[in-house]
């Protein structure tokens, strides 16, 4: 510790600070960077911003209750800036050594009572305090951390889906022992297939022995909000800053009541490299893909990747599941590979390349692969041998049926060894290269092969759930445990979400009836997505077409691009949306600090012909949409899903998509629309 000249506590070592804390707080004191969010007992910490100085803030933080103040000392070399520019954290540290951080103690208000303390370097040491303070809540959770691009919400979601409806299954958190089948026909000691519910399942009777009973619900942290899904609570950012982060999951692991076993949480890429999960005991590390977004703040694809990266070298990790799909894997099992703690590597793979194994017809769909398809699944292989172990779903042409199948990355190599499997197994033709011979091969050797019926809409959607099922492998389900956990998925709010349905087909929970939605064309198929990457909206325009195309309707999307956020991706975002859709309505999403019509003006740069309608206020473009839609189109509406807010020049306007679209369809055609769940 160190004397400033006025006297004035400087503090400089993280346990120093937690002793100073703990002298001053009450015990239920929380440490907490947001004077808005201070309660009676908290300690308020000052920090600077990009755009604030926190220090402004202490007043109205002690006149809420806080009992003591820690104030970030503003010096060039401590401030947490600009992230962007690279590893903030090493920066900081390198730079502090010699530093006279009393030179420039920020003023404090006058008459402030409660005890204050000056640090520098504080941005840096956030969340390994903050740990220390709480004594290391996340060390007793199952910490699951995604990043990517796109899939986070999707797939945290459920993954505490999964971790809930096996608890809801099996009564409370300590009875719970998924070796223990929760339908009768799924019996380990049958080793046959057993058919139920559309399911066959190949039971395995061996490597999964040692099944891992849940501790606890699943609970979220991400864009939707933070708590158990279905009951969430908004907190502004996808990565909480590091405070409220190791607040968080103090308040998870205190649940006495309904204990916490698994935080499933969204990593975004700007939270890692602002540091915000550190001091986190990260369990299990979970990559989905990575596609243009955030080049406003990463500056390149490059950097942009390697924020993601950097998860997979988190020293906590016991397991990290990776989608083998992704160009970015190889690099991210180079990385696991380095790992001194050696996590488990789960891989995932969806595998549309080839048919599902329909006797005799899927070798020929093999065969009919185009050059890109063999490069793919010569990419799999190659990952897939580096994986303990990988999860693949193999799907039909139509999508109408999965196999999905589970097995060591070793046995790909005993696969291509096999005696009627030449040495290139992309250039055999069938045998273990194909689906089909792959499938019965893995089933005489493993049996972990299954056959299901996903209820998710889209590829991508496939993905995240494959993303989902490699979590809970790496928490230790069996392949059993794992299927029915699949068979389980429902829809995440905001994604893919269809907001109107006929008062027929509105059941009394309030529950949508995608299937009926889908073939009832009483009215327009309007559905609420979040993509506002290029990446996302192909995706999601691309399932959606085929449904319109069911339909017999035409494609309709409304989309806008956010303010504040990169340029470029505008024009990107509006060929991706032409390129499938028939009819394209450019509007506003958050237009932030920007000019609305200058943004519609960048995204309409990307369209070789008008867009059907441009129209900058987003609640009239969407009626209009769905006003003159005929009732076989389906009307997307992306880029905001279930967000409440629209922000226009600072100011947060209240604004629900899925709300005014069920608005438009209710007076438009006369429809009994079910309320908006939450989130
Ligand atoms: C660029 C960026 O990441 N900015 C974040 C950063 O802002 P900042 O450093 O400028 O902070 P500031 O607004 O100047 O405020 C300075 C300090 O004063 C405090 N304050 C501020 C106002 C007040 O009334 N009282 C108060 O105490 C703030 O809590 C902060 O500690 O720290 C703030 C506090 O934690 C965040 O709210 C803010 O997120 C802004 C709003 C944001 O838009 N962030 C986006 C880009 C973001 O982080 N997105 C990612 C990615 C999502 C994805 O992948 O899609 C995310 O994880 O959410
Ligand atoms: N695996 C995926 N691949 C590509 N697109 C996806 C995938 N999953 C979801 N999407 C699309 O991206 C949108 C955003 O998905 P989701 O909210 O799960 O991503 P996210 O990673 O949480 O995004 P953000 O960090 O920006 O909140 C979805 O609404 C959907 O349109
Ligand atoms: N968390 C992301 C989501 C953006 C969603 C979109 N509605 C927008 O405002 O651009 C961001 O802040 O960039």
């Amino acid at each position: 510790m160190a004397e400033s000249p006025n006297g004035l506590k400087g503090l400089v070592e993280p346990t120093e600070l937690v002793a100073w804390l703990r002298e001053h707080l009450p015990a239920t004191g929380r440490l907490v960077s947001d004077s808005r969010r201070v309660g009676k007992g908290d300690a308020f910490f000052a920090l600077h911003g990009r755009r604030q100085d926190g220090s402004t803030f202490i007043a109205q933080a002690v006149q809420q209750g806080a009992a003591a103040v820690v104030v970030a000392i503003p010096a060039q070399a401590c401030q947490a800036e600009d992230a962007a520019e690279g590893d903030v954290v090493q920066a900081e540290h390198a730079a502090c050594g010699n530093f006279d951080y009393f030179k420039n103690l920020p003023t404090l208000p006058a008459g402030i009572q409660v005890p204050v303390c000056y640090v520098p370097c504080l941005g840096s040491q956030l969340g390994a305090l903050a740990d220390e303070y709480y004594d290391h809540p996340s060390q007793v959770l199952d910490v699951v951390a995604v990043t990517g691009t796109n899939g986070k919400t999707s797939t945290t979601h459920w993954i505490a889906q999964g971790v809930n409806d096996r608890l809801a299954r099996t009564g409370d958190a300590q009875a719970v022992d998924a070796n223990t089948p929760s339908r009768p026909a799924a019996s380990a000691s049958t080793q046959r297939p057993a058919e139920f519910a559309g399911l066959v399942i190949a039971l395995d009777g061996d490597a999964d022995a040692a099944m891992q009973p849940g501790r606890g619900r699943g609970v979220v942290i991400g864009t939707n909000g933070v708590g158990t899904p279905g009951a969430l609570e908004y907190i502004g950012l996808t990565t909480p800053d590091p405070l409220t982060l190791q607040t968080l999951f103090q308040r998870f692991r205190a649940d006495t009541e309904a204990p916490v076993g698994v935080v499933a949480m969204e990593a975004s890429s700007i939270g890692l490299v602002q540091g915000r999960m550190q001091g986190t005991c990260i369990h299990t590390a979970v990559f989905t893909n990575l596609t243009r977004d955030h080049l406003d703040y990463h500056g390149s694809m490059q950097a942009y990747g390697a924020a993601k990266v950097g998860l997979f070298s988190w020293p906590t990790l016991q397991a990290a599941v990776v989608n083998l799909g992704d160009p970015l894997a190889t690099e991210i099992i180079e990385v696991l590979h380095r790992h001194t703690a050696a996590p488990r590597i789960i891989g995932y793979w969806v595998n549309n390349a080839h048919g599902a194994p329909q006797a005799g017809q899927a070798d020929a769909a093999f065969q009919a692969m185009d050059d890109d398809a063999r490069a793919r699944l010569r990419r799999f292989y190659e990952l897939a041998m580096r994986c303990d172990e990988v999860l693949e779903l193999a799907l039909d042409r139509d999508s109408s049926q999965h196999v999905l199948m589970m097995f060591p990355g070793s046995v790909v190599k005993t696969l291509l060894q096999l005696p009627e499997v030449g040495a290139d197994p992309v250039a055999s033709s069938g045998g273990a290269g194909s689906v089909h011979g792959r499938q019965q091969r893995l089933q005489a050797m493993f049996r972990n092969v299954a056959t299901l019926r996903l209820n998710v809409l889209g590829r991508f959607n496939m993905e995240n759930a494959l993303a989902a099922a490699g979590a809970w492998r790496s928490l230790g389900w069996n392949f059993p445990a794992i299927v029915e956990g699949l068979h389980q998925l429902h829809p995440v709010p905001g994604r893919m979400e269809i907001v109107g349905l006929p008062a027929a087909q509105v059941s009394d929970a309030g529950e949508a009836a995608p299937a009926a939605a889908i073939s009832s064309t009483a009215c327009p198929l309007v559905v609420v997505d979040y993509a506002h990457t290029p990446d996302a909206l192909t995706n999601v325009l691309a399932a959606l077409r085929d449904i319109a195309g069911q339909r017999g309707g035409q494609l309709c999307c409304v989309f806008g691009a956010g303010g504040n956020r990169d340029r470029g991706k505008r024009p990107e975002m509006a060929r991706a949306v032409e390129a499938v859709a028939d009819r394209v309505v450019v509007t506003s999403d958050n237009p932030r600090d920007e000019d609305p019509a200058q943004i519609i003006a960048d995204v309409c740069q990307g369209l070789s012909k008008p867009a059907w309608r441009t129209e900058a206020d987003r609640r009239v473009a969407i009626d209009a949409a769905i006003a003159q839609a005929a009732p076989a189109d389906v009307v997307l509406i992306a880029g905001k899903g279930r967000e409440t807010t629209q922000e226009i020049a600072g100011v947060f306007h209240p604004f629900s998509d899925p709300e005014f679209a069920a608005q438009a369809l209710a007076s438009h055609w006369a429809l009994k629309t079910r309320e908006v769940p939450h989130a």
